[in-house]
């Protein structure tokens, strides 16, 4: 095969009348534009409308659905989702007549999934139907939408400025069959001609074993990397909204940071890690597996190379990346705990229970703390849970944030005790620290307050100040 497999993330989707001039269509000749397949997430914040915050977890329509104190909260908010997805494509169509097929689709969509819930609440108000058993399959159905509408809104622009776009939905609407997501991408391709036509597809993908369930947030990835596979394309190409860069444009400017040539898959492991999801991890995997190799663009900067990820270690030892997240630390200190084993188990067994993903953790002789990215609300409940399982520990959480230096191979760079300098010079406390032997990362805890000063500390210290040869972003 000699195609790509392309996606676009959320918030380069919100641009998407720029893509056309540069990603899409641009100075491309008519054999360019082909032998390309995009794979767009929903425009930027529909999913959070839809399900929940991805990083405040403040409710979207299926949380309001999920604690159902009163009908009219999730039915707003499914009116919200509607107007937001008619905001967004009235930024990008400007024809009357794809704008009213557009207002159409988001309709139908919207009715059904209303309609949907309405018998699902019904139903469940006898007593042998339960609304938790179904949870999950609301969770999918409301996912679905958001790409639905980008891909379908995708398709009318493209088609409008002449070029064969092809809408691909994977989405299961009103879709009979129960199929795998192997058999759900391959029969969506039965009879699909990259070389003439180019495929728009949902970044979800209805399936057995259900891409939330499996994957949760992020998952338009999987759908990418599954698609790349299966159809054994030329190489992957994520589009993002800036390069891959040494740390968050945004925050440490646009003229400090510098583009990553080349990374790999262990580096992108800790990205994720790290909140950033540079790419899913488990969508690193399938490609990895299956060969493909992985490409990070920037959408905006169609002649850029951007980035290449593969597995290869790197020739010169560096720092790529600074980056943060928020998180709540967890101490469990019992002065019994020395040398009983047993402790830590039990924590985990609670984490794991509440679902909360573990970004790190330290301990000693008598106190484990584990470095959680969890709201409070679930933080309270795991409190709870650990307070019922040991009695006498003192239990403390704290709103803290962890920055995070990255890189292929940190050998011999002293990155902890520069960095630990740095913080303390740009005037700021490192709570806690750590490196592992393996050398791919360092952590700092540091308050909330002084993260984004932190990010540029150590950033200016270990990335601007290197006598790299990572060369500087556009
Ligand atoms: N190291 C980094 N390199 C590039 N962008 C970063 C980095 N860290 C954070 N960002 C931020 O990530 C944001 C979203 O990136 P992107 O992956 O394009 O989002 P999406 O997947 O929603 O399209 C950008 O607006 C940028 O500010
Ligand atoms: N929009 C979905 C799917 C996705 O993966 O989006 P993005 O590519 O913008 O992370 C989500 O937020 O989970």
């Amino acid at each position: 095969m000699t195609h790509t497999v392309e996606k676009i993330g959320g918030t380069s989707m919100s641009r998407l009348a720029e893509l056309r001039d540069t990603l899409f269509i641009g100075d491309r000749a008519t054999s360019e534009v082909y032998n390309r397949v995009f794979v767009v997430s929903a425009f930027a914040g529909i999913t959070n409308l839809l399900l929940e915050h991805k990083k405040s977890g403040e409710p979207g329509v299926y949380a309001l659905f999920a604690n159902d104190d009163s009908n009219h909260k999730w039915q707003d908010a499914l009116d919200r989702v509607a107007e937001a997805m008619k905001a967004a494509q009235s930024e990008i169509l400007t024809h009357k007549g794809d704008i009213q097929q557009a207002d159409l689709f988001v309709d139908e969509r919207i009715l059904g999934a209303r309609n949907c819930l309405i018998d699902l609440q019904r139903l469940c108000s006898y007593g042998h139907f339960r609304l938790p058993e179904h949870m999950g399959h609301i969770r999918e159905l409301l996912s679905g939408l958001g790409e639905a509408h980008s891909a379908f809104v995708t398709t009318l622009m493209l088609q409008r400025s002449g070029v064969e776009a092809r809408f691909v939905d994977l989405s299961g609407w009103r879709d009979e069959g129960d199929v795998c997501l192997e058999k759900r991408i391959t029969s969506a391709f039965d009879g699909i001609d990259p070389a003439t036509e180019m495929p728009i597809v949902t970044g979800y993908a209805q399936c057995v074993e259900g891409l939330m369930n499996e994957f949760d947030r992020g998952y338009s990835e999987v759908t990418f990397s599954h698609l790349a596979a299966l159809t054994s394309a030329r190489e992957a190409i994520i589009h993002k909204e800036f390069h891959l860069s040494s740390a968050d444009p945004k925050l440490v400017g646009e003229g400090a940071v510098r583009k990553l040539g080349r990374t790999n898959y262990d580096v992108a492991d800790q990205l994720s890690n790290m909140g950033m999801e540079a790419i899913h991890p488990k969508a690193a995997k399938t490609l990895r597996q299956a060969g493909v190799p992985l490409r990070v663009t920037n959408a905006f900067d169609p002649g850029d190379p951007g980035t290449l990820i593969d597995d290869q270690p790197a020739d010169t030892a560096a720092a790529e990346i600074v980056t943060g997240l928020d998180i709540v630390t967890l101490e469990v200190f019992e002065q019994d705990m020395v040398g009983v084993k047993g402790y830590d188990a039990g924590i985990l067994e609670i984490l794991k229970r509440h679902n909360v993903r573990i970004v790190s953790k330290t301990s000693n002789a008598n106190t484990i703390t584990h470095y959680l990215d969890a709201s409070l609300k679930t933080m309270r409940r795991v409190e709870r849970d650990i307070a019922k399982l040991f009695p006498a520990a003192e239990i403390t959480s704290r709103r803290l944030a962890m920055v995070s230096v990255i890189g292929r191979d940190l050998n011999g760079l002293s990155v902890l005790t520069r960095g630990l300098q740095a913080i303390a010079a740009a005037g700021c406390e490192a709570i806690g620290a750590s490196q592992g032997p393996r050398n791919v990362d360092v952590q700092f805890v540091m308050d909330r307050a002084s993260s984004e000063t932190v990010i540029k500390a150590l950033h200016a210290e270990l990335i601007e100040n290197a006598p790299t040869r990572l060369s500087r972003a556009a």
